[in-house]
């Protein structure tokens, strides 16, 4: 029986998780692939460091060129993080003709389509199925099952640590700092939160379901971005009683053949069942001109379900290897599209407000509101202090482009702050 060796290049949550997942299902495995997977010698930057799998029979070491040099190592797995280093690293690999699994959205998110150019020119193969969402298959779901459909949109919670925070705060009422450190300890924040909280990691998430869906490389800048580290328990509380449920969402979809991408805080409607996804659950809707919506949900991050995704690149490059077909890019699909003007793109809008607290001030903001054209059907007077007033109202349908010109004149009138002005799903 043909044995593959495998090189790995990072034992932290995930990298720890894919030897767990290869000792235990190796027969299965074996019996799938025709192939015995060896992992022969895995990189971390501690040696001496504790760790919590089985490493019989394996090398640790901290020499990278190690992976490189070994011609029995046919597969490398690039779950150490980074950006740079990793970069020069995979392209050390693809050049010595190693394919290559990585779970590094950051880097994809950033050099996706020089690295898989470089694969196709050394006829390897470069996969990144968990760098999307986890544990859910979304990327060769988009790749094979929606070959031949054309999609619409694909919208979804693709940042596992934000939904828990949001989560523990909604239901637990747990201090945003308390919410973090806990999904910290879990394993599911990156080793640096704050692309996490920020929207980063949703938007580099984004860029690359974008890419899948739509043949489109984008760059963070095309991505219209905002975390949920400004979000009030207020607010949470206030969406709750309008019946809403504030949720972390990357949208990117098509308006008249024209690409939205956005990450940020959205009220998404209680009764739907994205607003169910609780924890570290992702849950991504690709909408598909023929098949229609369809949702896929699953744990988005942590150890054994990101590792269950990279094991299926892993078994999908053994196949290739096996039957000789290595060197097809993951997404074939390119389109150009073009961006859509901010007067295309059209929401209502939840916003949050602070007034002074006396006659005239309700007037004043219906006056630059409706300057734009604008309108809203829900006000309400959510608190008070010192002489302010806090109100929260949710806007008719309205384009980005008036949301910006209400927010600029806003910005002229310093007794009046603007909070938060988040997207409302309808429906
Ligand atoms: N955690 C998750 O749930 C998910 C993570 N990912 C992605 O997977 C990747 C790994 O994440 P995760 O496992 O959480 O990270 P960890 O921080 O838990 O582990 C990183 C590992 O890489 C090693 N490492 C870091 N830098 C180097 C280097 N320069 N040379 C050699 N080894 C190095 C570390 O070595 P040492 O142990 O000696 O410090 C450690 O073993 C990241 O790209 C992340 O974005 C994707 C989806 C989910
Ligand atoms: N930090 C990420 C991990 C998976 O990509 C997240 O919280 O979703």
């Amino acid at each position: 029986m043909k044995t593959i060796d495998i090189g790995i290049l990072g034992l932290g949550t995930v990298g720890s998780g894919v030897v767990k997942i290869l000792q235990d299902n190796a027969q299965k495995i074996t019996d799938i692939t025709g192939c015995k997977l060896n992992v022969k010698t895995v990189v971390v930057r501690d040696v001496t460091a504790k760790r919590n799998v089985d490493l019989t029979g394996i090398e640790l070491t901290d020499d990278f060129t190690k992976l490189v040099t070994d011609d029995d190592i046919k597969i490398v797995v690039e779950v150490m993080g980074t950006v740079e280093t990793a970069r020069s690293y995979i392209k050390q690999l693809l050049n010595a003709k190693k394919h290559v699994v990585t779970a590094n959205k950051d880097l994809i998110a950033q050099h996706g389509p020089e690295l898989s150019e470089l694969a196709k020119q050394n006829h390897c193969d470069l996969f990144y199925e968990a760098s999307v969402a986890g544990g859910i298959p979304i990327l060769r779901t988009i790749v094979n099952s929606f070959a031949a459909d054309q999609v619409e949109s694909v919208l979804g919670i693709v940042n596992g640590t934000t939904n828990f925070i949001l989560t523990q705060m909604t239901q637990n009422g747990l201090s945003y700092a308390q919410a973090l450190k806990l999904a910290q300890e879990k394993g599911f924040a990156e080793a640096d939160p704050t692309n996490d909280v920020k929207g980063k990691d949703a938007a580099y998430k984004m860029i690359i379901l974008t890419q899948f869906a739509f043949g489109k490389d984008i760059t963070v800048d095309d991505v219209k971005l905002e975390g949920i580290d400004g979000v009030q328990l207020a607010d949470i509380n206030e969406a709750a009683q309008l019946g809403y449920t504030i949720k972390l969402l990357g949208i990117a979809k098509l308006i008249d053949d024209k690409l939205d991408v956005s990450v940020g805080p959205v009220l998404v409607p209680s009764s739907r069942p994205l607003a169910a996804i609780q924890n570290e659950n992702n849950a991504v809707l690709v909408t598909g001109k023929a098949v229609g919506e369809t949702m896929f949900y699953g744990p988005g991050a942590g150890e054994l379900p990101t590792a269950n995704s990279v094991l299926s690149d892993i078994i999908a490059v053994t196949k290739d290897i096996v039957l000789e077909t290595t060197g097809s890019r993951f997404n074939g699909y390119v389109k150009n599209v073009a961006l859509a003007p901010a007067s295309d793109v059209i929401y209502p809008y939840y916003l949050s407000l602070v007034l002074p607290d006396k006659p005239g001030q309700m007037l004043k903001l219906t006056e630059i509101m409706a300057k734009q054209k604008a309108s809203f059907n829900v006000i309400k007077q959510t608190g008070e202090s010192q002489g302010t007033a806090r109100i929260s109202l949710v806007t008719h349908t309205m384009t980005e482009a008036q949301l910006n010109a209400i927010k600029a004149e806003l910005k002229e009138m310093p007794e009046m702050q603007l909070l938060a002005a988040y997207k409302v799903l309808e429906g």
